[in-house]
This record gives C-alpha cells, sequence and structure tokens, in this order.
C-alpha cells in the first residue's frame, strides 16, 4: 500500500532535467544532482542559502509524479558524481493576486486550493495572497469569508486550525476597480510593502468574467507586474465565444503579456484522472499497441451532472454546453488521449502533439449532433424557468457529437462526446470500446449480441475515480457459462489518501511555471477551429433543442446519433 506523504515536504523533490532551462526561480541553489533508482526518474537536492528548509524546492507536477512510485518504496539516492550550481540571489517572494475574490469561484476553490497547497508545504516559505475585487472589505472580512470554504481536507493530519489562522494572516484584501491602473498601482504598494525588499514574484488569478479580462491584464501588467521576478496570469475560461473572439482575446492579452505569461487553465486538466491517461498509455505495454483504429471501435467522453445552471444561468446562457464543456474539459481529454507519443513530457512536447491532432480533426457539422434542453417538473424548475434566463432561450443544455481525427491512427473511428446538465447522474469518464475478437471461438456463449462481449476500459474522472475493464470470464464450475467481470482499479481501495482538487495541482504548476497543463494559444484556435462553424449555424438557424425532463438520461436523439456510427453509449448498457 502506498505511503502517506505530503507531496512538497520532502527535502528532495522531483523534476525533469528540462525544467533548468526555465526561467530563474530565484535564488535556489542546485548542489546535490542525483538519481533514484528508478532510472526514468531524475531527483535534484535543493538547498537555498537563505532558506535551507524548502523556500525553493521545484515541486510541480512536470511529468514526474510528485507522488510516484520509488519515493513511495522509500527508495535510497544514488548521488551522481557531477554537481550543478547555479547562481546565488536574492531571497524572494511569491505574491497570488485572486482577482474577483468575491466571487463564486475564489471562494469555492481558488482560496481553498491556496489553503491545501500551504498545508502541504508547497508554498515558499515567504508568500502573501491578496484579494482583489470592486467590493469593499477588510483584510479580516476576506479572511471571515474565506474562512467559511477553507477545510482540513486531510483530517488525519494535525494543527489544521493553527495552519488554517497562519494561513488566513497571510491572506490581504485591496478594493479596486479592474479598469483603474491607479487602483492596481495601490495594489502594487501593498505587495511591495509586503515583499519588503525581496526578489518579488507574482501571480495574478483573474477569476472574474471574460468581458473584464483585457482591462484587468492591461492594468496589472502596467501597475502591479513584478519589477525583480516573474508576473504570469492565470486566465480563467471561457476563451471567448468562437474562432474569431478567441483570436481577439488573445490578441489583446498579447499587447500587455508575453505568451509564456498567460496561463489559461482548463480545471479537467488537472484531475487525477486525466493526468492519468498519459501514465497508463505511454507506460504500460499492454495498452499503447492497442490505441488506434486497429483495436478500437469508438471513444466516448462522457459528462453529466445531476443539477442544473442554478445561480450561472446568466453566464450559461451566452455559452451553452457546447462550449462550456465540449470545446474545452471533453476536447482536451480527447486530445490527451488521441495524440501520438510526445518526444519528452515537456509542456512543449506534448502540447505540440496536442494541436497537431486537434488540426487533423474534421470541423464538426450539425447532422452529427444532439442539443437538448432541460425541462421542469413538479419539484424542479426547467431551463428557461431560471430567472437569469430568457424565457425563449434556444441554448442547449445537453449536447451530444461524434467527431473524427483524420489521421491515419484513427481513421474511421467515431469519438462521440456527450455533456448535459439537469440529468439522472453526476459523472465524468471515458469509454474504450474495442472490436469483436475476430472469429472468437466462444461466440455461441454470447447469443446473438456480439457487442456485449467486447472489452471496455473505462477511466472513471469522477465521482469514485477508477479505472476498470471489462472482460470475459468464465464462470467458475463445470459448465462453461461466461460472465462479464471487471478487472477493477478503485483509487478510494487502492490509494488512501485523498485525490487534490484540480486547482491545488494547477495552482502549483502555474507557480512553478509549469506550463504542461495549460492551453497554449495555438490549441486554443484548433480548438475552436473545430467548434465554431457548428455553433454559428445552430444560432443562425435557430436550431431548438430536444427537451429532456430534469433529471433523465437526456434525449432519445443521442441514442439514434451513436447508432448511426454504431455505437452504443457506454454508461447506459445497464452494466456500467
Ligand atoms: N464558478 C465556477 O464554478 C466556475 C467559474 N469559471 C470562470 O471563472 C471566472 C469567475 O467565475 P465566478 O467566480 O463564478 O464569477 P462571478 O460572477 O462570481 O464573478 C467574480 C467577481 O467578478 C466581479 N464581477 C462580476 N460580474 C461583473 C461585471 N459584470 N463587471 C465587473 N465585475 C464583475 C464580482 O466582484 P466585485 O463586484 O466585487 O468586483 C464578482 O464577485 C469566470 O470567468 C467563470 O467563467 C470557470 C469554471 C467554473
Ligand atoms: O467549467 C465548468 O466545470 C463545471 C464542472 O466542473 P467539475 O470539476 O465540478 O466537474 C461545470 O459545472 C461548469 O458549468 C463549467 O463552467
Amino acid at each position: 500500500m502506498a505511503t502517506q506523504i505530503s507531496p512538497c515536504s520532502s527535502s528532495s523533490t522531483t523534476f525533469s532535467p528540462s525544467s533548468l532551462n526555465q526561467e530563474p526561480f530565484s535564488s535556489a541553489k542546485l548542489v546535490n544532482f542525483s538519481r533514484k533508482s528508478s532510472p526514468s526518474r531524475w531527483v535534484f537536492k535543493i538547498h537555498s542559502r537563505i532558506n535551507p528548509k524548502n523556500q525553493f524546492e521545484l515541486k510541480s507536477s512536470n511529468g514526474y509524479p510528485l507522488n510516484a512510485v520509488s519515493l513511495q518504496d522509500g527508495a535510497a539516492e544514488k548521488p551522481l558524481a557531477k554537481e550543478i550550481v547555479l547562481p546565488e540571489q536574492t531571497e524572494s517572494n511569491l505574491s497570488v493576486t485572486v482577482v474577483g475574490a468575491s466571487g463564486d469561484l475564489a471562494k469555492k476553490k481558488i482560496f481553498p486550493a491556496l489553503f491545501a497547497l500551504f498545508y502541504e508545504d508547497c508554498l515558499p516559505r515567504n508568500f502573501v495572497i491578496f484579494g482583489y475585487a470592486r467590493t469593499k472589505m477588510t483584510d479580516e472580512e476576506l479572511r471571515e469569508t474565506i474562512s467559511r470554504t477553507l477545510t482540513c481536507r486531510i483530517d488525519k493530519r494535525e494543527n489544521c486550525g493553527d495552519k488554517m489562522e497562519e494561513f488566513l494572516q497571510r491572506c490581504f484584501y485591496h478594493s479596486g476597480q479592474y479598469n483603474s491602473e491607479e487602483n492596481f498601482a495601490e495594489l502594487d504598494s501593498k505587495l511591495k510593502h509586503k515583499e519588503d525588499g525581496k526578489l518579488s514574484n507574482r501571480l495574478f488569478y483573474l477569476s472574474i468574467p471574460p468581458n473584464i479580462f483585457v482591462d484587468s491584464v492591461r492594468c496589472a501588467s502596467g501597475k502591479a507586474s513584478s519589477k525583480t521576478g516573474w508576473t504570469r496570469v492565470i486566465v480563467e475560461k471561457p476563451f471567448g465565444r468562437d474562432s474569431e473572439s478567441s483570436a481577439e482575446l488573445t490578441r489583446s492579452l498579447k499587447k500587455y503579456l508575453a505568451e509564456d505569461q498567460i496561463f489559461r487553465i482548463d480545471h479537467y486538466l488537472g484531475k487525477e484522472l486525466v493526468e492519468n491517461l498519459s501514465v497508463l498509455r505511454f507506460s504500460n505495454l499492454v495498452f499503447e499497441p492497442l490505441w488506434s483504429r486497429n483495436y478500437i471501435r469508438n471513444v466516448q467522453f462522457i459528462f453529466s451532472e445531476d443539477f442544473g445552471t442554478e445561480g450561472r444561468g446568466g453566464y450559461f446562457d451566452n455559452y451553452g454546453i457546447i462550449r462550456d464543456i465540449m470545446q474545452n474539459h471533453l476536447l482536451q481529454i480527447l486530445a490527451l488521449f488521441a495524440m501520438e507519443t510526445p518526444v519528452s513530457l515537456d509542456a512543449e512536447d506534448i502540447r505540440n502533439e496536442k494541436v497537431k491532432v486537434l488540426k487533423s480533426m474534421r470541423r464538426l457539422k450539425l447532422e452529427d449532433v444532439v442539443i437538448g434542453q432541460y425541462k421542469g417538473g413538479k419539484s424542479y424548475l426547467g431551463y428557461t424557468e431560471d430567472p437569469t434566463v430568457p424565457n425563449d432561450s434556444l441554448t442547449p443544455t445537453f449536447a451530444a457529437a461524434a467527431l473524427f481525427i483524420d489521421n491515419a491512427r484513427w481513421d474511421g473511428v467515431p469519438f462521440l462526446m456527450k455533456a448535459g446538465k439537469a440529468l439522472n447522474t453526476r459523472r465524468a469518464e471515458i469509454r474504450v470500446q474495442f472490436r469483436h475478437v475476430p472469429g472468437n471461438l466462444y461466440k455461441k456463449n454470447f447469443g446473438m449480441d456480439m457487442d456485449k462481449a467486447t472489452n471496455e476500459l473505462v477511466l472513471r474522472v469522477q465521482p469514485d475515480e477508477a479505472i476498470y475493464l471489462k472482460i470475459n470470464n468464465k464462470v467458475p464450475g463445470l459448465g462453461m457459462r461466461l460472465d462479464r467481470s471487471d478487472l477493477n482499479l478503485l483509487y478510494s481501495m487502492r490509494y488512501p489518501k485523498e485525490i487534490p482538487d484540480a486547482y491545488e495541482r494547477l495552482l502549483l504548476d502555474a507557480i512553478e511555471g509549469e506550463r504542461r497543463l495549460f492551453i497554449r494559444s495555438d490549441e486554443l484556435d484548433a480548438a475552436w477551429s473545430i467548434f465554431t462553424p457548428l455553433l454559428k449555424e445552430l444560432e443562425t438557424k435557430k436550431i431548438a433543442p430536444e427537451l429532456y425532463p430534469y433529471g433523465s438520461r437526456g434525449p432519445v436523439g443521442a441514442h439514434y446519433l451513436a447508432a448511426k456510427y454504431n455505437v452504443r453509449w457506454g454508461d447506459v448498457t445497464g452494466e456500467e
């Protein structure tokens, strides 16, 4: 069983040698370059002159899981002969400014993720957190607000209350307008005061609606960027509504920031099972040879929520489920699933492969899409009954689509997506349905329905993370009866430690300058190219969505779409 360790509190941490080519990360001094027993895993012992504890350790997930096997197994480090020494610099300070700190995402996800990182010793010794928004609030009021959403997730660890208090004392607030250079200059003074002459690294998290992204970036970069260290900006989705608006947003952001300062977040890339997709594919011989049209019949990406747009109707109605979930979360997973083997685990190598696969995809056509909208019942309000949604809205809350990748590996394989709100269950999963066994000796044992006898690999992203493979198995006994069984890796059984929230991983990576899990602008362009023509056609032709009851499995049209490509949705076969 895996040992429970904090990902950041060990005195040595892992990262790939290529991390050294990134921007200097302040005053780190590499004094011991060693290699763990696993030949693929390089380990650097990093000591800071000023803070020998762990101030400058690189902890990002750069391709090498923080809790990787050899660490858990306690393998001894074998020092290599060569010693690398980086130039010494001054002590540094990290500041994280949450722009839009009064909002839903900030309270629900960002502050709790920052606290979890602090709790796990993943933040540097010198750090401050600032909330920034228009709402008038004192530091104390911000602390009071965020303390309600911080949780001691790691319940077996001690001193959570003390840690929480310590964390809150590092949180401050500045009230300002998003388009006011003057207000950002005031923020800058407060940051400088806290930095106290140390080298300053500044991360801004734009947790605000998209119409104020550019103003905030203009003011932050002009008046509050670091003069001595790095300045990075995490941008939340949506990144535009279509190819044109996305390109315009990119152009505007790039007036004030270089591409490598922009961290476009897609929180699905920070989910454990999505991270594991590449590990599963590229480190297990049993999967990669099967990963093509030769053995895979179809792949399904399924997202469902058992609640509606409650509270977010204003935002949602302008976007709809295709932009909200498919064009980003599901497409990102698809790209990771289908890409060729990258040259290395470096961010650019991975993102290059993702772009290639996205560029090989056919633009979606209307006939390959089904849209739906939930209606109300006795106990639930329908989508258009939400007071923030127009009564005659045609915005889809459900969509199913068949996508195709026109390359040698995936020619002819349907990649089906299904996403919906107000359905019967909450889940996100990847389903890989394999082809029939040619000349199957056991054909007669399966009856007429050979589809039921094919192997299916399921990666359940949430809830109850799991990887399971459906196989045919002989029922023990004297006869020859076969049944369907699962080879099941249920995370809660195998890994007792609670899985970190996606935002923790992504924030940590942004702090470390690791871009692997963030979206590059050409990836974004390629993603929008697939969906933009369809989105425009849906809107110009005013295509009416098929209504489905709140809490149901969604419109039946989704089944006809799948049937058109000889596919059955894996989540509705009755033996999920
Ligand atoms: N909430 C979620 O679950 C998710 C959100 N996102 C994205 O994250 C970002 C933030 O989301 P969320 O926190 O829900 O957003 P909110 O609507 O809660 O907005 C965040 C803050 O921005 C300010 N604000 C809101 N509307 C305006 C406006 N029209 N003009 C100026 N300021 C405004 C408000 O602060 P004040 O009035 O104090 O200035 C508000 O507290 C968005 O881009 C969203 O799409 C992405 C994934 C999930
Ligand atoms: O980005 C979004 O994601 C959430 C679902 O995220 P999850 O991590 O809870 O699965 C979705 O509810 C929201 O509409 C969308 O904007």
